[in-house]
């Protein structure tokens, strides 16, 4: 079933497959169909919340960074505009990761607070973390900005977006919880025109 031992720690610690995928160095093998690479970045994203997680465990550091979260919607906001894509609409999809990232968050602290021998035992440096988070972010907007059509085509995109969705969980072997976390990132991905 879903056990407490396997996202973890090949989340802290991806397989290393060079020239894999698409995109920034990617390790992680590659969804299919036109979502393919957006649901790749949703996947990457909530990997490197794993690693939010390591570095906030067991420190005052809350797992709600409300200010950080309103600085993300800000400029995601600005730069859907420039792209010439929805803002409210995109505002809305990074909402779903972020909620989607405290999701897998909350689940490790869970885990490792009942199961103290898999908790980590190294404090990575959030602020690097969240300079890898800023860069997927500007990945997910382009591949948003390159998908506006395709997410809007009623019936094809709910079906390629399940195909994708499923095959990336089974991949990149997430477990449970991370794979209920990309269903809440990818929500808000469809749009109705
Ligand atoms: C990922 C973090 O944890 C939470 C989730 C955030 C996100 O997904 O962007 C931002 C701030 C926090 O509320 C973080 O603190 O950087």
């Amino acid at each position: 079933g879903s056990g407490v031992t396997t996202a973890a720690a090949s989340a802290a610690e991806p397989p290393s497959r060079p020239g894999s995928a698409a995109g920034s160095g990617s390790s992680l093998p590659t969804a299919p169909g036109p979502p393919g690479p957006l649901v790749d970045l949703a996947v990457r994203r909530l990997l490197v919340s794993d690693q939010v997680a390591t570095a906030k465990f067991g420190t005052p550091q809350p797992i709600d960074d409300p200010a950080r979260e309103q600085q993300e919607l800000t400029q995601v906001r600005q730069q859907a505009v420039a792209l010439g894509i929805d803002p409210d609409a995109t505002v809305a999809l990074f909402q779903d990761q972020i909620t989607a990232s405290k999701v897998v968050q909350r689940g490790l602290f869970t885990r490792w607070t009942a199961h103290p021998g898999l908790a980590p035992t190294t404090k990575p440096d959030l602020g690097r973390i969240r300079t890898r988070l800023d860069q997927l972010t500007a990945e997910i907007l382009n591949q948003l900005a390159d998908t506006e059509t395709v997410r809007r085509a009623d019936g094809t995109c709910r079906a390629d977006l399940a195909v994708a969705r499923v095959t990336a969980g089974a991949l990149d072997h997430l477990d449970g919880l991370h794979r209920h976390a990309l269903s809440i990132a990818l929500q808000s991905v469809c749009r109705s025109a």
